[in-house]
């Protein structure tokens, strides 16, 4: 969208496997409204949409949080795990009490996964190890680190090769420590586009809504895409994508609470955040008071 209001909405898609179901059968062409699709890793969308070079997009949640006074969230749309994610993975390669007292090396496309690890070090394990972040390869990642981080299909690919590793699953290391499950990714719009151009995001929001509800119903044709794509086994995309949420209901938005609470005590976030989402009506927002329980933080001896 130009700044005078005219011109086609441009939508962020992450270029990894884990959206396809809300992308799938979402087809731009097939809109009223003038759109286009701009395909990125999240931290590269993440500064397009802060910058305003999209205008809605598929973004890391901590990117949410860093911008909430600027982006509404689109109503039951994320990338979130109950438990295990399978594709946000530390690859330890020494003892993993040394690798938290060491280096690790952080992927460059991701935020929510880099801060969602350092609140695991610091909260859970009381460890404060060295960060350097760097490109996604996990051959050189570890020739200089004791562990790597990696999202996405790096972190799928990575995980089926031989690398002699400790691999943990971030998404199942927060669900032990809190009970909860974690959001990864929401579909944010900028205010200043839902408030000139409340239609188009009205269409563009039930044509992602329509994909999700058509590619959950039957996963079959998403999953033959992946095994062409990417490779792997049927059996394995199905098990990915059956293992993520595609929603954002009451236990996702309590799980990212508690994560932003966290991100923003240990000074990783600069405000504590508001999680207002986008209504159709184009007038009102919902400012969801952060429901979240009292939960203890362990601290674990390795
Ligand atoms: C499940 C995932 O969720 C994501 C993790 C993100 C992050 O760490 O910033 C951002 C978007 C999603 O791609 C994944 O990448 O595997």
């Amino acid at each position: 969208m130009r700044t005078d209001g005219t011109g086609p909405i441009r939508i962020g898609r992450i270029e990894y496997t884990n959206v396809w179901p809300v992308f799938h059968h979402f087809d731009p062409t097939r809109l009223d409204v003038e759109a286009e699709i701009v395909q990125d890793v999240p931290a590269a969308l993440n500064r397009k949409l802060r910058e305003g070079e999209i205008d809605m997009a598929a973004i890391s949640s901590f990117a949410y949080g860093q911008s909430c006074d600027d982006y509404l969230l689109l109503p039951n749309l994320s990338v979130s795990a109950k438990e295990r994610v399978q594709s946000i993975l530390l690859f330890v390669k020494t003892p993993l009490e040394q690798a938290l007292n060491g280096r690790i090396a952080l992927t460059t496309t991701s935020a929510t996964s880099v801060n969602l690890l350092k609140i695991i070090a610091e909260k859970f394990y009381g460890a404060h190890p060295t960060y350097d972040t760097v490109e996604p390869c996990l051959d050189t990642m570890l020739e200089q680190a004791d562990a790597a981080m990696l999202i996405g299909d790096h972190a799928i690919r990575a995980s089926w090769r031989e690398h002699g590793c400790q691999v943990l699953d971030l998404g199942e290391l927060w669900h032990r420590y809190t009970g909860l499950g974690m959001t990864f990714a929401v579909w944010a719009v900028r205010r200043e586009t839902a408030a000139a151009r409340p239609e188009a995001v009205r269409e563009i929001f039930e044509a992602l809504t329509a994909s999700k509800r058509r590619a959950l119903d039957d996963l079959r044709p998403v999953v033959a895409h992946a095994e062409r794509q990417i490779g792997g086994t049927a059996a394995y995309w199905d098990a990915y994508f059956r293992g993520l949420t595609y929603d954002f209901g009451a236990a996702e938005r309590e799980g990212l609470s508690l994560y932003f609470r966290y991100a923003h005590e240990l000074g990783f976030l600069a405000s504590p955040v508001g999680i207002s989402e986008w209504r159709a009506s184009g007038s009102r927002e919902r400012a969801a008071a952060d429901a979240i329980g009292a939960h203890s933080v362990p601290k674990v001896n390795l």
